[in-house]
């Protein structure tokens, strides 16, 4: 079987859209196996992410030209890919692509099976006839089509924050991500941006922080920089949960969900004598928050521990920290543009149930807090059950916690942090901070 881009990429879309499977590991497989330039593994990448992204959309416009039932597991994905690169791929002569289709479907369907005409007579339909998308009056359903996310989000989002900012939600999740970089205790600003602009990267300071930047083309994981831990990839937003504490740098502190260890890194860049110790419920996370205290040469002042939150009363005594970050386990909706599947996998219930667990880890880690101590929780969702609910839930079942306001990066003073993805190129994420009074 012949080997281009669009075959690694046909390959990918099988096994994710007819099994399921993980779109970034089934990817990442293939195009290692592949021997595919590096233009052309951008290709191949483009297009399985850009098709899972768009698959409401491009099902919409494929679903009247489609008269049979499609036998053959691949003509739905070859079809789909297809109907992306015509629509979102300017540069892609359609004449190119139909050809290669129909390339795809000679070598990956049976001899004399018809498929290759059955792809082609779709696609040429496709192209006579053009864009479809439903009544304007319908906004749930046109948004949905448009943007390309089920309508339970869709109606969500709007009934959360209306008709103007709902939709800019939407456009924002498909929007392409710059990568954010955080410079960290062991760099400084001008040696950063000497050493990126020495190596021919381009950037600009994100508008959140001063401590982060954009920069392109997104590959930092190969300069000194950031094997010297001066840099490392934080997302600007997310980068300002651990600012929104005061440090002293003795502080014992508890990072409750910490699993890669971007947040655990951080505080412990501002610990002198503290700890901290880092709970994930994943043992085989850990070595992942063990290799980033290693590389920005934090591992003294950090602890590892496998642990369910919601049990960790049981395993530390009462005021024991200084400080407690809990990073939450939430449905992720503020990452949308970095997960294309995001969108299809979660449902209201999903929300419903991760905010009990939040709940839960919030109430379990309360008695650790010495008084006078400092708990932030965050997630990197915007739904008002997991952010702003969980908020007001935990303040009703602990009246010893008030909640403070927070100043942290480029943002006023403000009650609690929201940040939405379509406002600073960020991801979405959320910031409350309580104080625990005697
Ligand atoms: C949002 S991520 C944390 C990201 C991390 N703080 C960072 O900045 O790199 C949430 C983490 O919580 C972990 N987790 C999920 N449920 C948990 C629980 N009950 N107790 C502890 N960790 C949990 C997940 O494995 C995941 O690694």
């Amino acid at each position: 079987m012949m080997t281009s881009a669009r075959s690694v990429a046909l390959q990918t879309l099988i096994k994710v859209l007819n099994n399921n499977s993980y779109s970034n590991i089934v990817l990442n497989n293939a195009l290692e196996k592949s021997n595919l330039s590096h233009t052309d593994k951008a290709l191949a990448t483009k297009i399985v992410y850009g098709t899972i992204q768009y698959k409401i959309y491009l099902e919409y416009q494929l679903k009247p030209l489609i008269k049979t039932r499609l036998k053959d597991k691949f003509i739905k994905p070859l079809l789909l890919m297809s109907a992306y690169q015509y629509f979102f791929l300017e540069k892609v002569p359609t004449n190119a692509i139909f050809d290669e289709a129909n390339k795809l479907a000679k070598s990956f369907g049976k001899k004399n099976s018809g498929s290759y005409r059955l792809v082609n007579g779709i696609l040429r339909s496709l192209d006579r006839r053009g864009e479809i998308l439903p009544q304007k009056q319908d906004e749930i359903k046109y948004l949905s089509v448009k943007y390309s996310y089920p309508e339970w989000l869709v109606k969500y989002l709007i009934e959360q924050f209306g008709s103007k900012t709902g939709p800019e939600i939407l456009e924002s999740g498909n929007k392409a991500i710059p990568v954010s970089i955080r410079i960290t205790a062991n760099g400084q600003l001008q040696e950063v941006e000497q050493a990126l602009t020495k190596e021919k990267f381009e950037y600009r300071l994100t508008p959140l922080t001063d401590h982060n930047l954009f920069v392109h083309p997104g590959q930092v994981v190969k300069t000194d920089l950031f094997k010297e831990g001066k840099i490392t990839i934080q997302d600007s937003a997310a980068s300002l949960a651990v600012d929104a504490f005061d440090f002293n740098g003795d502080e014992k502190v508890l990072d409750a969900c910490a699993a890669p260890g971007g947040k655990t890194v951080q505080i412990a860049e501002h610990l002198i004598t503290g700890t901290v110790t880092a709970l994930d419920i994943h043992e085989n996370k850990l070595s992942l928050i063990k290799n980033a205290a290693k590389r920005l040469k934090v591992s003294e002042k950090v602890k590892t521990k496998a642990c369910d939150a919601r049990l960790a009363k049981d395993y530390f005594s009462q005021k024991q920290f200084d400080k407690i970050l809990v990073d939450a386990p939430c449905s992720g909706l503020g990452l949308i543009r970095r997960k294309p599947e995001i969108r299809y996998e979660k449902s209201l219930a999903d929300i419903e149930h991760l905010s009990k667990i939040q709940l839960d880890i919030l109430n379990s880690v309360a008695p650790l807090l010495v008084e006078n101590g400092e708990l932030v929780y965050s997630t990197c969702t915007i739904t008002k059950q997991e952010d702003e609910d969980v908020v007001e839930n935990f303040l009703q079942m602990h009246p010893d916690f008030e909640l403070t306001t927070i100043q942290v990066g480029n943002l006023d003073k403000q009650k609690m942090v929201k940040i939405l993805p379509n406002q600073y190129d960020s991801d979405g994420f959320f910031i409350a901070k309580f104080i625990k009074r005697g």
